[in-house]
């Protein structure tokens, strides 16, 4: 398994955030890198140190496009975990913290989250953790989440999953939720619907461009749909866990 080395881990639990933007900004290199060791792998009875970072998978597509659905089934059959932003930040509502109402107001408008709010979510939710690969569901959902997110995590996602649905199929799912949320209403998904086309897709065409997006049909039932997905990360080669 990826792992800090042990010696730094006290420094780093308590005031790591800090500690590892001051390092990144000091030093212009991949923070994680420095705080990890070398990668095990007893399949192979030896010690490979090709990748030294976790393996991180971008999960984008509209309200609605069943990303959150399809990373229970990736988690489930893959081993992820999963990071879903806007679960991150809706806990930010019920416990109350100083940015609270401000978040719950941006969600209610369909409107997004400063960057440097939900990065640090992420960040943190990545660095107290000991998994070596995530699903980040949600996020980024501006090219300026996408800048933050890399500066401050030091690295690019690995890949990107886009859920590709018609808006009227995400509409209906919408609508048809009923987890209680409070965006889950018909103005708000028109204006997420707005903000998805204006500030996501430049997002999914950055990385497409870089070749590292996978373009999958949202249409059809969540086992359809998953198997679609399911090649693309029966195919890829991940840090062993030990
Ligand atoms: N393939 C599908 N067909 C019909 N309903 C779906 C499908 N996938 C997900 N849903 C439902 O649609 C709603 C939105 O799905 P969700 O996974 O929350 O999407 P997202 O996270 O992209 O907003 C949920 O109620 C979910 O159960
Ligand atoms: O990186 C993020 C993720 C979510 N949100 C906010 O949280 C809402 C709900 O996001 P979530 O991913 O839970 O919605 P989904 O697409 O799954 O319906 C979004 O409309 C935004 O207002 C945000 O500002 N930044
Ligand atoms: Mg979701």
């Amino acid at each position: 398994m990826w792992r800090r080395v042990a010696s730094l881990s006290p420094l780093v639990s308590s005031s790591k955030s800090r500690l590892l933007n001051q390092v990144q900004v000091a030093y212009g290199f991949n923070a994680w890198q420095m705080f990890s060791t070398q990668v095990l792998n007893p399949a192979e009875g030896g010690v490979s140190d090709s990748r030294r970072t976790p393996f991180v998978t971008f999960v984008l597509g509209g309200p609605g496009s069943g990303k959150g659905t399809q990373c229970t089934r990736i988690v489930e059959t893959f081993g992820f975990t999963h990071l879903s932003a806007g679960d991150l930040l809706r806990r930010e509502i019920s416990s109350n913290s100083e940015n609270g109402s401000m978040i719950l107001s941006t969600i209610k408008e369909g409107k997004i989250v400063p960057s440097v709010v939900t990065v640090q979510l992420i960040q943190k939710a990545i660095e107290t953790s000991d998994s070596n690969r995530f699903l980040i569901d949600g996020f980024p959902r501006t090219e300026e989440n996408r800048i933050a997110y890399e500066r401050v995590i030091g690295a690019e996602p690995d890949i990107v999953l886009f859920f590709d649905c018609p808006e009227e199929e995400m509409v209906k799912r919408v609508l048809n939720r009923n987890q209680g949320r409070i965006d889950d209403n018909i103005d708000t998904v028109k204006e997420r619907l707005k903000v998805f086309a204006e500030l996501n897709l430049p997002v999914i065409k950055h990385y497409s461009k870089k070749g590292k997006l996978y373009k999958i049909d949202g249409t059809g039932s969540e086992d359809e749909i998953f198997e679609r997905v399911r090649p693309v990360f029966a195919a890829l080669r991940y840090p062993v866990l030990l």
